[in-house]
Order: structure tokens, then sequence, then C-alpha cells
């Protein structure tokens, strides 16, 4: 089964542009939750333009599913994930000035450092994942850390999906094929949205997590968020 998270960054980037608590994004947590997400995906980021490292302490007392924590394991990041200890942290090496996340991990070349963050998150008992291009070297590098899991950067895909769904998704094929081998687990997110996903998620073996926030809550304004997240899990319902 392969679930769905959702980023709710963007609720907090609404509720932050007036400085008061609405929407209200634990509600918002809980309500996502309510209406099929199986997991909260936040990703606080330095400058806290949306979600606040308050929020993730409030976030992990709400949060019944799974907290995944994405972000940039700088000191700061890495003294909240050690008090919150959510169920997964997302490795996501993005500079403090990214409009967003706009490139996956250099596992080559930062393999040492990897190696020791990952060990920190997991005795905490946290499962660790780590953002990276669909390369097979990279792949490779990324299974020596120790990592659990793997989140395939999609950015790629959904931008050539509609050129041609096959050969957009070529690379990350054969990266999940590689991550299965080396026994490691497979997640993915960057812009998924209704177009793409069900592609995706029908040929991309051993997908366990799509983390999903801008199109989902683009769509939730026309769609409402009760039928877009319905929407979203539609497709992803088990293949047969
Ligand atoms: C890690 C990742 O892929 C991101 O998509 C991300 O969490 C989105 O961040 P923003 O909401 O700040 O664009
Ligand atoms: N890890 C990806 C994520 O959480 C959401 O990315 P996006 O759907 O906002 O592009």
């Amino acid at each position: 089964m392969t679930k769905l998270s959702v980023n709710i960054n963007k609720i907090a980037t609404l509720r932050n542009a007036r400085g008061h608590n609405r929407p209200d994004l634990l509600q918002a947590a809980r309500d996502c939750e309510r209406f099929g997400a199986q997991g909260i995906t936040v990703h606080p980021r330095p400058d806290e333009r949306h979600i606040r490292y308050q929020d993730v302490r409030d976030l992990k007392a709400v949060v019944t599913t799974e907290l995944n924590v994405e972000g940039n394991p700088t000191p700061d990041f890495l003294a909240l994930v050690h008090e919150v200890r959510p169920e997964q942290v997302t490795l996501v090496p993005d500079a403090p000035d990214a409009i967003t996340s706009n490139a996956g991990w250099n596992t080559v070349q930062h393999q040492d450092y990897l190696r020791q963050v990952v060990a920190d998150l997991k005795s905490m008992g946290c499962r660790v994942s780590i953002f990276l291009d669909p390369v097979a070297e990279l792949v490779r590098a990324a299974a020596t850390t120790g990592t659990d899991r793997i989140e395939l950067y999609t950015e790629d895909y959904a931008r050539y999906y509609h050129a041609g769904p096959e050969a957009a998704l070529r690379p990350y094929h054969e990266a999940a094929l590689l991550a299965q081998d080396l026994g490691l687990g497979l997640n993915a997110g960057h812009d998924l949205d209704l177009d793409n996903l069900a592609y995706l998620h029908q040929h991309l073996p051993g997908l366990q997590e799509v983390s999903i926030g801008h199109a989902l809550i683009c769509d939730a304004l026309y769609l409402g968020l009760e039928n877009t997240i319905q929407l979203y899990r539609r497709q992803l319902k088990p293949i047969k």
C-alpha cells in the first residue's frame, strides 16, 4: 500500500499572512487525518516562512497517524527533531533561501556526514528518509548511510510527465528497483498532483509513501479538503 502523507506547509503560509490563527494549522492536521490522510508532513524552513518550529512541537501532540518532518539537518533542525521525535525525518539539503526544495542530496559527497546524522536520528527511534534524485550511484551511496528509506525527488517526473509518462518515469523505475535490491524503503514527493500521481503509483515498485502539499492544497480551494484528500487517496488504490 502506498500511503498519502499530506504536506500542510501551505496552510501555514496562509495562516502567517495575517498573523492570527486562521486557518488553524492543528485543526487542519486533525481534519486531514479525518478525511483520509495517512500521515502529516511539514517542512520547517529556517526563516519559518510557513511551518514554525513551535508548530512541529504542537503537531506531535495532535497527529495520530505519522508525523514526517522534512529539512536540512542544521543544528537547529536536529535540536527540534531530538525534542519532538517524529515518526519520520526526511533529510533535504535545501539552502535557507530556496523558494522550495530544488535539489536532492549528493549522497556520494556527503556519505560520511549522512551516516552520522542517520545514526543519530535512528538512535532516537525516528525512521529516516533521504531525499534524492533517481540516480543509481546516489541510491547506492544512500544505502551505505544506514537510512531506512529514500524519497525520490519527483520534480523532473512531474515536469516531463505530460510529454510522455513512460520516459518521465524511467529513471525513477530503475531507482526503485535498485532501492528494492538494496533493501531500502521508498517514498516519493515534490510536484505530485492529480494528473501524475496514479501513473507513478502504478509503475513504481515498492512505493510506500507519497508526500503531497502544494497541488493538493491548491485543489482543495476548488474541491474542498475532504473531497480532495479522497481523490488523492483514490489515485493510490491498491493495484490488483
Ligand atoms: C522536500 C520537498 O520536496 C518539498 O516539496 C517540500 O516539503 C515543499 O516545501 P515548500 O512547501 O516550502 O515548497
Ligand atoms: N516531500 C514532498 C512534499 O512534502 C510535498 O511537496 P509538494 O507537493 O508541496 O511539491
